[in-house]
C-alpha cells in the first residue's frame, strides 16, 4: 500500500474518511451518463431508436459532419489513461486511477459543461495505445490524455496528434505548463527579476516537469539557465542511458543531487515527488526564491515549511488548501470548451499561449463586474499569496474559451470559426448563471470575513460535523450553544478535530455569565407583551434560539443559524421579537433555491405567509429580487397560478395576475409575468404557445406561489425528483439582522451552505 495511507495526522485521517465517504455515497462513484431527450412513449421510441435512428445515421454517412448536431460527440472528450502516472501516486494502474479521472470528468462538466467518458485503458504498450486511442475517434470531440508517465507520454501524444482529427491534449504536460508558466510571469513580476536572467532547479524529468520547461523557455528562460534532477539525481552530460527528452537538458556540471542545483537557484519547479525540497535546501536559494512545488498530493514542500525557513519565498502547490494552487483544473476545462465549440482539429501552440496570457492577466485583473454581486466582500488582489486565478473564478471560463476559440481561429484549425464572439461570450455567461457556481461569490465573501456567527443547536451532530467544515474552510467564527460536556462528546463520536478552548465559542445555556445581561434585555424588548422577568428568565434558559438572536441583539454575535430541532414558526416568532424586521423590509418571508445542472430556481414563499393578498406577494417578490440579485444573478419573477395568462377567471387566478400587474407597475426594470403555469415559467416554447408577447425574456428562475402550501409543496416535490439538486435555504428575507431557520430534515451540506450565506449576508448588510 502507497504510503499515503500510512501514519497520517488526524486531519489527514479524516480527509481520508471524508474522501471515502463522497465517492461511495448516497451513490458509487463521481459520475452517470444521463439521457437529454425524453423517452416514455412508442413515439419516442421510434425516433429515438429504430426506425427513426437510421436518418440521423445515413445523414452523418453522407455528411460526417453531421454527428457534431445528430450526436453528443461534439461536447464529449476522451478522459484516458493507462494508470502509470497517477498523480504523484505512481504507477497504481488504470483501475486505481479511475477516481482520478471520473474527478477529471467531474471537474470538466461542471467548470465548463463539457461530457467526459472516463476511458481507463490497461495498455502500457505505447503503440498499441496510440492503436486503440486512435480508434476511438468517431466516438469522441476531444482527446484528453491524462496520467501516463513520461517518456511514453510524449510519443503517444505526437502520433495521436498527428493521426487524429480532433484534438488531442496532454493535461500534465499542456495543462500544467500553461498554469505554471502564467504562476512564473506574475511571481518573477512580483519579485521584480527578468525572465532572461533566472536560475531554474527542476525536480522531475517527466512529462509534467519536461512540458513545463519547454513553455518557460518559449516565454524567456534561458536553456543554459535550466537544471534538471530525476530520481537518480542530476541530468549532466555523463549521465548513461539517457532517452532524448532528458538528453536535451544534460548540462556539463559537476552537481549531481538535487541540493546542489537549488543551491543559487531563483526558481524551483517540482514535478515529481513529496518532500523533496528540504528546508536546507531552500535556504541555499536567492534572494526571493519562487517555488512552484507541484507534485500531488503531496508537494515537494509544504507552504509553512518553506515559510519558516525563507520568509521572502512566494510559494505555489497543486492543492487546493493552500492559496496558490497551480493546477492544471485552471485550463483544461477551458482550453477544450473553446477548441469544442470552434470545432478546433487540433490544439496549438498559439490557443495554449492565450491560455497562459488570459491566466495570467486574470490575477491582476479589477475582480468580475462580470459576478456583480453584493456578495462579494473583500476580493483577493494580485500579490504573493495571489499569483493565479483561484479554480472557482467564473471568469476562467469567460476570458479563456473565447481566446482559445479565436486563437484557433487564428491558427487555422478551426473547422466552426466562432463569427459571433459576443453571443459567444453571453452564452458562456448563462452557463456560469445556470450552474451551481453562484454560491461561490457567497464562499468568498464568508471567507474573505469570516463573522461571529450563533449555532442554536450547538449541539446536533450535524451542526458539529459542518462546523468542522467551516473551521477548515475559515468560513465563519462559530459560537455553539449548548452544554459543553454534551458538545466535547459528541465531537469525541464523530471524530471531530474542533478544539473547544481554541476553535470555537461556547455558550452553555444552563450556566453562563452573561445570562443576567440577555434575560434583562429581553424582558425590556419584551415587558410590554407580558413577559414578566421570571418569565423573560425561563423563556432564555429554555430557547437557544432567544440566546442566539439576543447575542445578535447585544452585539455578541453576527449572524445565527437555528431550526435543526422544533417548529419553524416558534423560532421565526422568536427571531422577529428580537430581531425585528430590516428598514426597508415591510415583513419577513422565506425563499428557497434549488440548484440544477441546467437552472437555479428559487421559490418563495416557502414558509410564512399563509396565504398573501396581491399586495403581500409583490411584497415577497420584491424580497426575493433583491436575494437572487446578490447572488449576481439576473431576476427573472414568474407568479405561478393554476390559471396561464388569463385562462381562469377563480378567485386565486385574480389575485396572481393581479400581483403580477403591480409588481410590473412598481418595478418596469425587472422582468416578471404571470399570472402562468409552472410550466410555462420554465420552458419558452409552452410560453410561447399562450402570449406572444411574454415580457420573460428567458425562463424565470424566481417562482412566486400563489400561498404557503403551494409554495412549500412545490418546493418539496422539485427537491425529491430533481435527485442530485443541491438546496439551499430556507433564506429568512427581511430580517434586521442575518437570522436563518433551517428545518429538521437540513444536511451537513446545506448547514455549510447556509453558514457562508449567514456570514456573506452581514458583509451585504454592512
Ligand atoms: N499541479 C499540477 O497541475 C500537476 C502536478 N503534477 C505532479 O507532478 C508529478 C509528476 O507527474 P508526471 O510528470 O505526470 O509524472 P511522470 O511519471 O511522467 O514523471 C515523474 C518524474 O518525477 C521524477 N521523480 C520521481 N521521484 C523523484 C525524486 N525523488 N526526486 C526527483 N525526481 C523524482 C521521475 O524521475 P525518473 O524520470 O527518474 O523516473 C520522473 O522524471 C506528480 O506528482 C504529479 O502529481 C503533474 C501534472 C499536473
Ligand atoms: C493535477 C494532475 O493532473 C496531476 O497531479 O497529475
Ligand atoms: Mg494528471
Amino acid at each position: 500500500m502507497n504510503d499515503y495511507t500510512k501514519n497520517l495526522s488526524e486531519a489527514e485521517q479524516s480527509l481520508r474518511t471524508a474522501a471515502l465517504e463522497y465517492h461511495a455515497s448516497p451513490v458509487k462513484g463521481k459520475i452517470s451518463v444521463k439521457p437529454t431527450k425524453p423517452l416514455s412513449n412508442q413515439r419516442d421510441l421510434s425516433l429515438a431508436y429504430s426506425p427513426g435512428v437510421a436518418y440521423p445515421c445515413l445523414d452523418i454517412q453522407a455528411n460526417p459532419a453531421l454527428a457534431a448536431d445528430y450526436t453528443s460527440r461534439g461536447n464529449l472528450v476522451g478522459v484516458i489513461t493507462n494508470g502509470t502516472a497517477v498523480l504523484g501516486l505512481g504507477d497504481i494502474g488504470p483501475l486505481a486511477g479511475k477516481p482520478v479521472m471520473e474527478g477529471k470528468a467531474c471537474l470538466f462538466k461542471k467548470f465548463a459543461g463539457v461530457d467526459v467518458f472516463d476511458i481507463e485503458l490497461a495498455e502500457r504498450d505505447p503503440d498499441k495505445l496510440i492503436e486503440i486511442i486512435a480508434a476511438l475517434e468517431p466516438t469522441l470531440g476531444g482527446i484528453n490524455l491524462e496520467d501516463i508517465k513520461a517518456p511514453e507520454c510524449f510519443y503517444i501524444e505526437r502520433e495521436l496528434s498527428k493521426r487524429m482529427n480532433i484534438p488531442v491534449f496532454h493535461d500534465d504536460q499542456h495543462g500544467t505548463a500553461i498554469i505554471s508558466s502564467a504562476a512564473l510571469i506574475n511571481a518573477l513580476e512580483l519579485v521584480g527579476k527578468r525572465i532572461e536572467d533566472v536560475k531554474v532547479a527542476v525536480s522531475g524529468a517527466g512529462a509534467a516537469a519536461l512540458a513545463c520547461i519547454n513553455v518557460m523557455e518559449g516565454l524567456g528562460v534561458r536553456h543554459e539557465n535550466v537544471f534538471v534532477a530525476d530520481s537518480k539525481g542530476v541530468i549532466h552530460s555523463g549521465r548513461e542511458n539517457l532517452d532524448a527528452t532528458k538528453a536535451r537538458f544534460a548540462r556539463d556540471t559537476d552537481a549531481r543531487t538535487l541540493a546542489d542545483i537549488v543551491k543559487g537557484a531563483d526558481v524551483f519547479l517540482g514535478c515529481s515527488a513529496p518532500g523533496v525540497l528540504t528546508a536546507e535546501m531552500l535556504k541555499t536559494m536567492a534572494d526571493k526564491p519562487i517555488v512552484l512545488a507541484l507534485a500531488n498530493p503531496e508537494p515537494e514542500i509544504r507552504p509553512e515549511l518553506a515559510k519558516a525557513v525563507r520568509p521572502d519565498v512566494i510559494i505555489a502547490t497543486g492543492r487546493s488548501d493552500y492559496p496558490n494552487q497551480v493546477n492544471n483544473v485552471l485550463c483544461f476545462p477551458y482550453i477544450f470548451r473553446g477548441a469544442l465549440d470552434c470545432g478546433a482539429t487540433k490544439i496549438t501552440d498559439e490557443m495554449k499561449l492565450a491560455c497562459v496570457r488570459e491566466i495570467a492577466a486574470l490575477a491582476k485583473a479589477e475582480t468580475s463586474d462580470e459576478v456583480a454581486a453584493a456578495y462579494a466582500g473583500k476580493e483577493l488582489s494580485f500579490g504573493p499569496e495571489y499569483l493565479i486565478p483561484t479554480p472557482f473564478d467564473v471568469r476562467l471560463i469567460l476570458r479563456i474559451a473565447p481566446a482559445v476559440a479565436e486563437a484557433a481561429a487564428r491558427s487555422g484549425v478551426a473547422t466552426r470559426p466562432i463569427e459571433d464572439l459576443q453571443a459567444y461570450r453571453d452564452s458562456l455567461q448563462r452557463f456560469v448563471y445556470q450552474t451551481g457556481m453562484f454560491m461561490r461569490p457567497v464562499f468568498k465573501a464568508a471567507k474573505a470575513t469570516p463573522r461571529r456567527l450563533a449555532y442554536a443547536e450547538g449541539e446536533d451532530e450535524r451542526v458539529l460535523r459542518a462546523v468542522q467544515v467551516v473551521l477548515d474552510d475559515g468560513l465563519a467564527k462559530p459560537i455553539l450553544i449548548g452544554r459543553p460536556a454534551v458538545i466535547a462528546e459528541r465531537i469525541k463520536r464523530a471524530g471531530l478535530r474542533i478544539d473547544l478552548d481554541r476553535d470555537v465559542e461556547l455558550v452553555n445555556p444552563e450556566d453562563d455569565p452573561r445570562f443576567r445581561q440577555y434575560w434583562e434585555a429581553y424582558h425590556k424588548l419584551m415587558g410590554r407583551n407580558g413577559v414578566t422577568p421570571e418569565a423573560a428568565k425561563t423563556a432564555v434558559r429554555r430557547s437557544n434560539t432567544i440566546i442566539a438572536a439576543l447575542m445578535i441583539h447585544l452585539g455578541d454575535a453576527d449572524a445565527m443559524l437555528c431550526g435543526m430541532i422544533g417548529r419553524f414558526d416558534n423560532h421565526l416568532r422568536r427571531i422577529r421579537d428580537i430581531l425585528g424586521v430590516r428598514d426597508d423590509s415591510e415583513g419577513l418571508a422565506t425563499i428557497n433555491a434549488l440548484l440544477l445542472d441546467d437552472r437555479n430556481i428559487f421559490v418563495a414563499d416557502t414558509y410564512i405567509h399563509e396565504d398573501p393578498d396581491p399586495e403581500g406577494l409583490v411584497s415577497i417578490a420584491q424580497m426575493a429580487v433583491r436575494e437572487v440579485q446578490r447572488f449576481g444573478l439576473p431576476p427573472k419573477v414568474a407568479f405561478l397560478s393554476h390559471s396561464n395568462f388569463g385562462s381562469s377567471t377563480r378567485p386565486s387566478a385574480l389575485k396572481m395576475r393581479r400581483a403580477a400587474e403591480l409588481f410590473k407597475q412598481r418595478f418596469p426594470d425587472i422582468e416578471c409575468d404571470g399570472e402562468m403555469h409552472g410550466d410555462a415559467a420554465l420552458n419558452a416554447q409552452v410560453r410561447s404557445r399562450n402570449l406572444l408577447d411574454c415580457s420573460l425574456s428567458s425562463d424565470a428562475n424566481i417562482l412566486i406561489c400563489p400561498n404557503l402550501d403551494s409554495a412549500n409543496i412545490l418546493f418539496n416535490v422539485l427537491k425529491e425528483v430533481s435527485g442530485h439538486g443541491t438546496t439551499i435555504g430556507p433564506i429568512l428575507m427581511g430580517a434586521a439582522a442575518p437570522a436563518h431557520i433551517l428545518t429538521p430534515s437540513a444536511t451537513v451540506r446545506r448547514i455549510v451552505n447556509m453558514s457562508a450565506l449567514a456570514v456573506a449576508n452581514v458583509t451585504a448588510q454592512d
